[in-house]
């Protein structure tokens, strides 16, 4: 058979126009996912959304074979025509073409800015900002998400451009949330029928449905001139001569200083690609772990004690010693695992039609893996709604690394995991080791359950927020 002689995936077939679009639920679309991947009796699903070909893998198996191992073919992205095309953001890392030569270029760049090594040159930054973490928790633990975000953007803000911010109301942040705002909306599944079907682009712009021509002139002038901002900045700081290295100095100096305005460009996008990519991610894994800290009393406790055991108690741990921090370690492991940050990755697109399990994937189809189902796999973890560190401790029994799902699939995987994790564990230890996390006491009862867990709905998630309470430690080598 060829592939275009054999049937798709299963999966429901919805309405004749719009398919399953008004089939989707608002929460959770993972879950609905993974039911109907059950209810199929397959692990490879599909359906459509107007006339565009969803396929949605539900197993670690078929997203192996084909995200991974057939990464040349299924390492792209949806086209988007309302935001690559209209808004100009063809170019930025997440979307850029895989068959693009820039892309391996990005992918190079970034991998190259976030590893190891360079890692281990921001240690500095991750420190300072980790002190001002520990004293804002200390003078406020209520506002600890925002906290924690002021840790992220405060690093991500020197790491990509060298500069201080002061609070979250700074000028750059708001330059940075103004694009994603903007960019989410551009980017939204289903709302621009454009999108969808290319004669939706000769409607002039006063007629209805033609809005996306008039907002899509607006958007684009603001975009470009928001990715400018930061840039220019550092060139201007360069070129008075007292700047503070970071991602794009580093780049922008390289070849003598002499950068042709291709290259100008990539740096431009690759250092633009490290706020969206980090801001959001970390803090959602932060404020998981804080949360089922609380929850978890014990887990706590003995990640509390190897920190003290490793780091000493009379100063802060160290970017150099995460590495060190197994139990911690598993910790992390574990939130990402049973709080995944984002449940269904982002979407590739398959540029060649394909044949899988007797199976058609036709051309152009969006392939999306389900990070969830494969994280709460009954066969992979074992009772996957609690939630157990152990389970990547010891050497028996050991259960699957959850950071090959978490961080997406093949060519476009994240390239910001080792800089995320450092950085994560290093904010978990400082906070453990200057903090108790707990439950409030209730007097009435009835208050005194354990609150639910429940997770909201995007393309990253978070936690739902429960109080806790975040109380100096008081050190046992000072009492
Ligand atoms: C807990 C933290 C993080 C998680 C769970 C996470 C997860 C992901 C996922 C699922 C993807 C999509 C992969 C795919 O399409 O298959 C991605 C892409 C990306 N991430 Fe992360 N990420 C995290 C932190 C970071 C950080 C700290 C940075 C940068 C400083 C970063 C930069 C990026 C970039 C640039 C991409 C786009 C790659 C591409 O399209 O080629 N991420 N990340």
């Amino acid at each position: 058979f060829k592939p275009s002689q054999l049937s798709l995936p299963p999966g429901p077939t919805g309405h004749w126009f719009y398919g399953v679009k008004n089939m989707l639920p608002r929460k959770e679309p993972w879950k609905v996912y993974a039911s109907w991947s059950r209810g199929y009796n397959s692990p490879i699903i599909s359906f459509r959304i107007y006339n565009r070909t969803i396929i949605v893998l539900n197993d670690a198996k078929s997203v192996s074979d084909l995200l991974e191992h057939r990464a040349s073919l299924y390492s792209d992205r949806p086209n988007q025509y309302m935001s690559q095309t209209i808004c100009g953001r063809s170019k930025t890392v997440f979307n850029i073409s895989s068959q693009d030569p820039h892309h391996r270029i990005y992918r190079r760049l970034v991998q190259q800015g976030l590893g190891p090594k360079r890692t281990k040159l921001y240690s500095p930054i991750l420190q300072e900002e980790l002190t001002k973490l520990l004293e804002n928790l200390e003078q406020s633990p209520k506002g600890f998400v925002q906290h924690v975000r002021r840790n992220f953007v405060g690093v991500v803000m020197k790491v990509a451009y060298g500069y201080n911010i002061d609070d979250l109301n700074d000028t750059f942040v708001s330059v940075a949330e103004e694009t994603m705002k903007i960019t989410d909306k551009t980017m939204a599944n289903g709302s621009w029928l454009v999108d969808y079907y290319p004669i939706a682009r000769y409607i002039p712009s006063f007629l209805p449905g033609g809005e996306f021509k008039r907002l899509g002139k607006v958007w684009r002038e603001r975009l470009r001139y928001l990715s400018d901002v930061p840039h220019q900045w550092v060139k201007q700081q360069m070129a008075s001569g007292s700047y503070t290295e970071s991602f794009t100095s580093e780049f922008l100096s390289q070849e003598g200083g002499v950068i042709d305005e291709e290259k100008e460009d990539i740096i431009r996008w690759c250092a633009g690609g490290l706020y969206v990519g980090a801001s959001d991610t970390t803090v959602s894994a932060v404020t998981s772990f804080i949360l089922l800290m609380a929850l978890h009393p014990e887990i706590q406790a003995r990640a509390r004690t190897e920190i003290d055991e490793i780091c000493g108690q009379d100063q802060l741990p160290r970017a150099s010693q995460v590495e060190l921090l197994t139990y911690l370690q598993a910790v992390l492991k574990e939130v990402l695992r049973f709080a995944p940050v984002g449940n269904l990755a982002l979407p590739h697109r398959v540029i060649e039609e394909d044949e899988y399990n007797g199976y058609r994937i036709p051309k152009n189809a969006t392939v999306m893996g389900n990070v969830w189902a494969i994280l709460y796999d009954s066969s992979l973890y074992p009772e996957p709604d609690i939630f157990s560190p152990e389970r990547f401790i010891g050497t028996e029994k050991i259960q699957p690394d959850p950071r090959q799902w978490a961080f997406g699939f093949g060519r476009r995987a994240c390239p910001g995991t080792h800089f995320a994790e450092t950085s994560i564990l290093l904010v978990m230890a400082g906070t453990l080791s200057r903090f108790e996390i707990s439950l409030p006491e209730y007097t009435d009862k009835r208050e005194s359950r354990d609150p639910e867990i429940s997770f909201t709905t995007g393309i990253t998630s978070h936690i739902n927020l429960f109080d806790v309470c975040i109380t100096p430690r008081i050190m046992p080598s000072r009492r």
